[in-house]
């Protein structure tokens, strides 16, 4: 017998799916106990060792989440808004940590994850990274030191298969540079400029999107006012790091009461009120 929390990985074919299995597989703290993919999928059934191309690790890939969480005591979940929220209440009911890695999440499936962490430990970030998050406060810290004479927009990069704009972590930091300025995001945000746009709205905070290649994840926050401006910049070169944050909030809701927490809660990082 083992005492190491077990741990489901959701969507394990995926870029983040497959980094979460090999990080879990290599932790000496936690043990991998379920692997689900979506119905139909062609790993359905194998060995997941052997579906990743190497050896078996006696973990079969399955797709009845309900069955797998049953075992489980934390679910690492980047996966896609609908199944999340669906993940949100059977983690819930199996009262497992529900570590929330997707992103592209709108106001519906933010209310349903709320309803489920009245039962459940959440722990969701559209950033896992310790780098990100602490941009989040620097971003939060120089946005309260500037005025609207400051332009701020924010510009990320990703890879050509990423489905959802802004990325989590854009939005992340235009969250942190509104709640700097002490205004609501939702007030000022401005997405993707096309046409004629009108020239830019004192206090906008603008929000641009790349996509191409390979590229793992940057983010730009600009502030620029008349003759000088002050970037912030984080580049993520390494999914892994992402894996890495969602096993350490795993361990780290484990003796932790039902509710809503982000990484700033996992790395300590959460200002004094
Ligand atoms: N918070 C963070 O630090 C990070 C978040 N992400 C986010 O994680 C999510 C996934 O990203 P990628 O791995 O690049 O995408 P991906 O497309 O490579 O993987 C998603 C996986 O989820 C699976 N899936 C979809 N619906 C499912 C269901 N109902 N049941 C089981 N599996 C299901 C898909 O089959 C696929 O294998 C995105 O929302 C992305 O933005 C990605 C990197 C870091
Ligand atoms: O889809 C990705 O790849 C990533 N998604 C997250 C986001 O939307 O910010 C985090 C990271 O940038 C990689």
């Amino acid at each position: 017998m083992t005492d190491k929390p077990g741990v489901v990985v959701t969507g394990v074919s995926g870029r983040m799916g497959q980094m979460l299995v090999r990080e879990v597989l290599a932790s000496d703290k936690l043990r991998l106990t379920g692997a689900l993919e979506r119905p139909g999928h062609a790993w359905l059934g194998h060995d997941l060792g052997e579906a990743m191309g190497g050896a078996s690790i006696g973990v079969r890939v399955q797709d009845d989440p309900l069955e797998c969480f049953a075992r489980a005591q934390a679910v690492l979940d980047f996966t896609a808004p609908d199944a999340t929220v669906a993940f949100a209440e059977l983690t819930a009911q199996a009262r497992a940590v529900h570590v929330i890695g997707t992103t592209g999440l709108e106001r519906k499936h933010l209310d349903q994850i709320a309803l489920a962490a009245r039962h459940a430990v959440i722990v969701r970030a559209g950033n896992m990274s310790l780098g990100v998050n602490l941009l989040t406060q620097i971003t939060k810290q120089v946005a309260a030191a500037l005025d609207a004479d400051w332009d701020i927009e924010i510009v990320e990069a990703h890879h050509n298969r990423k489905v959802d704009a802004p990325s989590g972590t854009a939005l992340m930091l235009g969250e942190a540079a509104a709640e700097g300025r002490g205004v609501a995001l939702a007030d000022v945000s401005d997405r993707g400029r096309d046409g004629i746009t009108g020239t830019r709205e004192r206090g906008d905070i603008g929000f641009h999107a790349i996509r191409g290649g390979d590229i793992v994840g940057e983010h730009e926050v600009i502030f620029a006012a008349a003759g000088e401006r002050i970037v912030l910049k984080h580049i993520a070169s390494d999914r892994a790091l992402f894996a890495r944050g969602a096993l350490r909030a795993a361990l780290w809701g484990q003796d932790k009461a039902p509710g809503q927490y982000d990484m700033l809660d996992v790395l300590g990082m959460r200002p004094a009120k």
